[in-house]
């Protein structure tokens, strides 16, 4: 049930109940179970537009948080009889341990072409006997919506921990060797980071420690990193008050810095640009992306349903990457500073891999801010 009344009916699956969220569209052909488990989805119904989903089943490696983060999901088939070597478990069986409905068999193209046209918007989704329109209806119009949403503490880890190693679901050579004696450290602000973001940091030869939201500069700085990644994350940026006063703080200090989607957003506000709400966002796997210096197409997974209105950046800003679905702002960096940020998702797991070069980038910045330094 959307906010502007238009009902859709199917086959319930997953967990029985009701779920409310912004109701948005992702047109990846693969990695449902990697869009479930990114907690940048709180707070949203995701409808997937490719049909088959759930063909692959789910397992415990190819997760990038702890659970699953968006609040129902929404295809056109009814996921029914996994099929890979790697699955531990069916799509149905997975939503339903995590408690999250679900629902099939509707017409997953007019319910996207009504987004696209009327743009995101609140809904509910009733899965099981007491399904009632009126009661989904009031619902769908009782959330509060994306917009002024400060979501990042529901799904950030509470206390500091270590990623030194691949071992949290390494994608090459599975189960893979803890990896020691990396010569990078990274501190990763956690606000609903992917873990394949720390597990190209380990591929870089990058420690990482993600710290919660709220940590004090002084004691990243403490930890003395070779560079500090703000990650992607839920919500509204631009009610992120305090993340943004703790980047104002860091660019101080002649340290490499790196934002992914929420990141890059509060590195734009912080900067002292604009952000906006999207009509409909970018979610998918297929998105043009152009890199303004060299010319060249990257095609990258995106997620966000805000960005920084490249418009209001200021003159220390060069804008590095746009899309060419629309034009936004994709990609900045500081002209004077080892500070650069990305919208979209270099760390895509199951990809693409285009934009994976990002990751090198900020390491290649440890080198030459710390030659910096030392030759003053
Ligand atoms: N993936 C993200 O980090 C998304 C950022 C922000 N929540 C948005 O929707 O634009």
């Amino acid at each position: 049930m959307l906010a502007d009344g238009k009902v859709f009916h199917g086959h319930g699956f997953g967990a029985p109940g009701l779920a409310v969220g912004e109701i948005c569209f992702n047109t990846a052909m693969t990695g449902y179970q990697e869009i479930l488990t990114d907690p940048s989805y709180r707070g949203q119904i995701v409808t997937l537009t490719y049909p088959h989903i759930g063909n692959t089943g789910c397992n415990g490696e190819d997760a990038e948080g702890r659970g699953i983060f968006c609040s129902a999901l929404v295809v056109r088939n009814r996921p029914r009889a996994p099929s890979s070597w790697r699955s531990e478990e069916g799509l149905e069986d997975y939503l339903r341990r995590h408690g999250i409905p679900a629902i099939a068999e509707l017409d997953t193209r007019a319910l996207t072409r009504h987004l696209r046209e009327g743009g995101a918007q609140n809904a509910a989704l009733m899965v099981g006997p007491d399904a009632d329109p009126e009661k989904a209806l009031a619902a769908a119009r009782a959330f509060p919506g994306l917009e002024g949403a400060d979501l990042i503490a529901e799904v950030a880890t509470a206390q500091s921990q270590s990623w030194d190693q691949a071992s949290g679901a390494p994608r090459e050579g599975y189960r893979a060797q803890p990896r020691t004696n990396l010569p990078h450290h990274v501190v990763v602000y956690d606000f609903g980071a992917k873990r394949n973001i720390l597990r190209l940091l380990a591929d870089r030869g990058c420690r990482a420690t993600l710290v919660p939201p709220e940590t004090p500069v002084a004691e990243v700085l403490a930890l003395r990193p070779d560079g500090v990644l703000f990650s992607n994350g839920p919500g509204d940026p631009a009610v992120l008050h305090e993340a943004r006063a703790r980047m104002a703080a860091f660019l101080e200090h002649d340290l490499p810095l790196f934002g992914l989607c929420l990141g890059h957003q509060i590195l734009g506000l912080t900067l002292g640009a604009r952000s906006l709400k999207m009509k409909f966002g970018h979610h998918g796997a297929n998105h043009p992306v152009q890199d303004l210096r060299s010319g060249r197409v990257l095609i990258t997974s995106q997620n966000h349903g805000f960005a920084i209105d490249a418009d209001t950046l200021p003159a220390r800003v060069e804008v590095t990457h746009r899309s060419l679905f629309d034009g936004s702002l994709q990609g900045m960096r500081l002209r004077d500073r080892p500070v650069f940020s990305f919208q979209g998702h270099p760390e895509a797991g199951p990809g693409p891999h285009d934009a994976a070069c990002i990751f090198d980038d900020f390491v290649a910045s440890f080198r030459s801010s710390q030659e910096k330094r030392i030759h003053g």
